[in-house]
């Protein structure tokens, strides 16, 4: 049974940009086009949850465990993809798969019947764990707290029953999953932390888990015993690397597992057949595996990828994963009678390995103590011997062999002065490797920092131009909204007049109106009164008439008596016909009876009082019709317009909501570029530190030890003073000194030139935030909401001390100049009225014409207090960087003449003490008076 391999792709950080692998969708994967291809069995997406991946590739195995078989889950991939999340998880909301692990376990072990195929019932199910570490070649006991004597490091050992396994490992029982939790994460937490110059111990170290499984099945009588293996192995990165190359930069052992994993795996793969003979021994990590690759175990592996890497490094993750699917393994069901047969031959193998002296295996933590008991044993044997031999022979014998002794002895000495010379040259030569692989190395670093930091300008670059994009469609979207909005304010301010117009018309015709009233009134009263005098007059009028019938006929009477007597007719008579006369007088003025309520004019004297009186009146009507209905077509209007506008505002203000999430990440990425760009600076000076800590102790070194060996050599060879090894010596540290000395120039070259870069980094960050800043004040000009416009700039200013004090004191200029500034816009505000309370009473007494100035030069003071603040804030930009790079080069000067001058201080004094003459240039004599120069002359 092949081992498995699946895939599971980390999803990409911020950081890391597009990916470079090449993934195809039936899980084929290449580090490169044309490069060649790994099929894993399955490849969880990057979206894939840690429960989908347990799901799909790790609950089988839990089944096969609770059947009775090995199985083994072996997380592997480079440093950073993944391996520990998959293993423990993050939080508790996000749990690893060991957690997942023994929920399930236990979950089914408390269910009736765990195993529906075989349909056998649990008995008695006991569950131990057991975890270890295997750091440079040192197993740690992770499960106990570390014990004083031993820091709970474990030899390795082999036993019939057990294999080889950890020896003393502490075994602890667990009852549930939470305590099996807990435990796992104290153990976790007993990781060694250190970190070496070859990164953090868990990019070298591999963890190793064992949850074993007692149990009773059916009616066997032996328990079946199952092992669950978790491993996290050490990074895969350096698998790409040479194997003696980066032995030599780290020593044997830091790597030994990882290398020493890549062989096994490799002779695994190659032979397939079940007679094989593999050679595990090389590391502690692969004698402990030994039976989870190749053997009695079912064994999976997740490699975790990263989408984006070394291209090298994911073809050597590739070529191993291609070695782990063709490993065949032979895992079987442990029941009490495979596991009797599987104890017998291995208690057979290792009777053998005893007989032939070579078993069982047995590692120290340490090494030394050995060869030293060794040494002991020896001289104990050798006094032994010779104790023998004392008593046989006769004191010639006896003499002989002391001096014997005592010449061994002294061969011994010497041989042991001479190892330890050795030792010395071997170190020497292994340092100087060191050294240049160390320098080699901070060159690369050094390459890698200057890459990044081009990166992060073109980055700076790219963030520059977008929100320089996005600064003049915001600044187009403001000037065109406020040109909506002047015109709009002009348009509100014409219709204000025309109000305030029909308003004036319609008080006149009231005032009207109320005149009319009062001349209703008045006229309706002297009505009333003539009426009640015209019935006077009437009722008068009837009186007279009645008074002058009375007269007329009394007239009548006494002109008809006058008739008689005078014998003329009285009927014909010239009395009749006036008092006919009279009669139709008095008849014609009272004979109707006229009332004051039947006197009305006639409907065109009517009409024409009507039109005198209210002919205005309706004219106002009319009017006030004509202007309510435009000004309800006015208003109509501007409600559209209105709408129309505040939608625009609406959107305008979505886009600048987006615009400034979008400026909110471009802060997220500068934080993080900054926090990079500061990590790679610490890293570099770090670097360069250690380089030149390397190199002077390396020159210290190297100078003592040539001197040792010179004086050695020449006091071997007094007799040729020709061939001087102190002259050749001396020749060689000129040398090196030289060559030193050209290196260190290359490299201050080099600082400088990276720090050149950092500078103009720090200019073009300047430059950023003078644009951020701008943004942000049109913006708050705008009036958008404080709250999304981000965070403010000083919260992104550069933490760099230096630059910080001056960036202050010139941002407080700045700052000065700016208030200056806003406190002569705002008088000019006020002397023109432009304020925003102010401007409708403003509005409502200015002539029509006179807003558009008003806008206009509102308009031209802003632009003129931006420009003047860019201005101030790119000069007050160059000037820091100006500033910055001023004080590198005084820096940079400063030190390079501190370091010459103690070099030339050194030099003077050695000069001097070579002219015989003390530190401070006195000739020293001796007791004679003789010069000392004379004397070595
Ligand atoms: N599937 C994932 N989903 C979300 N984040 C992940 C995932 N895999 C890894 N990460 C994140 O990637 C980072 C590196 O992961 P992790 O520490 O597990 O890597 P590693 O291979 O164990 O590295 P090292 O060997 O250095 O310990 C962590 O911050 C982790 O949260």
């Amino acid at each position: 049974m092949n081992i498995d391999v699946v895939g599971r792709m980390r999803p990409m950080t911020r950081v890391e940009g597009a990916t470079n692998l090449l993934v195809e969708a039936n899980g084929r994967v290449a580090a490169h086009a044309g490069g060649p291809y790994f099929g894993f069995q399955t490849l969880h997406s990057s979206n894939t949850s840690t429960y989908d991946v347990f799901k799909t590739s790790v609950e089988a195995l839990l089944d096969l465990y609770l059947a009775g078989y090995n199985v083994c889950l072996l997380i592997g991939g480079e440093s950073g993809a993944g391996k520990s999340y998959n293993m423990v998880g993050e939080t508790n909301n996000r749990p690893g798969l060991v957690q997942m692990v023994l929920d399930h376990l236990f979950a089914k072990l408390s269910e009736e019947r765990y195993h529906p195929q075989t349909r056998m019932s649990k008995q008695d199910p006991e569950v131990t764990m057991e975890m270890v570490e295997v750091y440079n070649e040192l197993v740690k006991d992770l499960m106990s707290a570390p014990h004083a004597l031993n820091m709970g490091l474990l030899d390795i050992t082999e036993s019939a029953v057990k294999g080889v396994h950890a020896k003393n490992a502490t075994t602890t029982r667990v009852s549930n999953a939470s305590m099996g939790g807990t435990y796992f994460r104290n153990a976790w937490g007993r990781r060694t932390e250190a970190t070496t110059d070859h990164g953090p111990a868990s990019q070298n170290a591999a963890i190793i888990l064992h949850i074993d499984l007692c149990v009773k099945v059916g009616d066997n009588p032996q328990p079946y015993k199952s092992r669950f293996t978790i491993v996290e192995l050490p990074g895969l990165e350096k698998l790409s690397a040479d194997p003696t190359q980066v032995q030599l930069r780290e020593g044997p052992k830091l790597s030994k597992a990882l290398i020493a994993l890549s062989q096994v795996t490799t002779s695994l793969a190659n032979h397939p057949f079940p007679d094989r003979v593999i050679h595990y021994g090389d590391s502690k990590l692969t004698q402990l595996l030994q039976e989870q690759l190749g053997g009695n175990f079912k064994t999976r592996a997740l490699i975790c990828l990263k989408a984006k890497t070394d291209p090298d490094i994911s073809n050597g993750v590739l070529k191993f994963c291609t070695n782990l699917s063709h490993i065949r393994n032979f895992p079987i069901v442990n029941d009490g009678l495979a596991q009797g047969l599987l104890v017998q031959k291995e208690a057979r193998i290792l009777e053998h390995k005893q007989q032939s002296g070579s078993g069982p295996v047995h590692f120290s933590s340490t090494t030394a103590p050995v060869y030293n008991d060794t040494g002991e044993e020896i001289r104990r044997l050798q006094t032994e011997n010779i104790t023998v031999k004392y008593d046989d022979s006769g004191d010639d014998l006896r003499r002989l062999q002391t001096e014997n002794l005592v010449l061994k002895d002294q061969n011994e000495r010497l041989q042991l002065r001479l190892d330890r010379l050795q030792n010395k040259f071997g170190d020497i030569a292994n340092t100087r490797t060191d050294l240049s692989q160390q320098l080699l190395l901070s060159e690369e670093e050094k390459l890698k920092v200057s890459q990044s930091l081009v990166d992060i300008q073109i980055e700076n670059n790219k963030i520059r131009e977008e929100a320089e994009a996005a600064k003049f469609e915001l600044t187009n979207k403001i000037i065109l909204l406020e040109n909506h909005v002047l015109e709009l304010e002009a348009e509100r301010d014409k219709h204000k007049k025309s109000a305030t117009y029909a308003k004036e018309r319609l008080a006149e015709v009231e005032k009207d109106r109320k005149d009319l009233a009062d001349e209703y009134v008045v006229l309706k009263t002297n009505y009333l009164a003539l009426t009640k005098e015209h019935q006077k007059e009437l009722a008068r009028n009837e009186e007279l008439a009645i008074e002058l019938l009375n007269l007329v006929n009394n007239k009548a009477a006494l002109m008809r008596q006058v008739a008689i007597l005078t014998n003329g007719d009285p009927e014909t008579s010239e009395a009749n016909s006036e008092i006919d006369r009279i009669r139709a007088l008095v008849a014609k003025n009272s004979g109707g009876k006229i009332k004051a309520g039947d006197i009305i004019g006639n409907q065109t004297d009517r009409d024409h009082v009507e039109q005198t009186l209210f002919a205005n009146r309706k004219k106002y009507d009319i009017e006030i019709e004509r202007m309510r209905r435009e000004l309800a077509d006015e208003n109509k209007k501007m409600e559209h317009r209105l709408t129309a506008v505040m939608k625009e505002l609406a959107e305008n203000r979505n886009l600048a909501r987006e615009r400034q999430q979008k400026i909110s990440e471009l802060n997220a990425k500068l934080i993080t570029i900054r926090g990079e760009k500061e990590s790679l600076q610490t890293q570099l000076n770090r670097l360069q530190h250690k380089a030149k800590d390397l190199g002077e102790d390396f020159r210290a070194r190297l100078i003592k030890y040539v001197e040792d060996i010179a004086e050695f050599v020449d006091k071997g060879q007094a007799n040729h003073p020709q061939n001087r090894l102190r002259d050749y010596c001396d020749g060689m540290l000129k040398d090196i000194r030289r060559s030193h000395k050209e290196r260190e120039a290359q490299l201050s070259e080099a600082a400088r030139g990276y720090k050149e870069r950092m500078a103009k980094t720090i200019h073009s960050y300047e430059a950023l935030l003078i644009a951020y800043r701008n943004l942000r004040q049109t913006c708050e000009a705008r009036g958008f909401d404080k709250a999304d416009l981000g965070p403010d700039e000083y919260e992104m200013k550069l933490s760099d001390s230096e630059i910080q004090s001056a960036h202050m004191k010139e941002l407080d200029r700045v700052k000065s100049e700016l208030a200056r500034t806003k406190n002569e816009t705002d008088t000019l505000k006020m002397r023109y009225g432009l304020f925003g309370e102010d401007k409708d009473t403003m509005a409502e007494i200015t002539v029509a014409g006179k807003s558009d100035i008003w806008g206009a030069m509102r308009k031209q003071l802003r632009e003129f207090t931006l420009n003047t603040q860019q201005q101030l804030e790119q000069e007050r930009a160059r000037l820091l960087s100006e500033n910055s790079v001023l004080k590198e080069q005084l820096r940079e000067s400063q030190q390079y003449i501190d370091g010459h001058l103690v070099r030339y201080k050194q030099e003077v004094v050695r000069l001097r003490k070579m002219l015989g003459m003390n530190e401070d240039g006195v000739i020293l004599t001796d007791r004679v008076g003789r010069s000392l120069r004379t004397r070595r002359r």
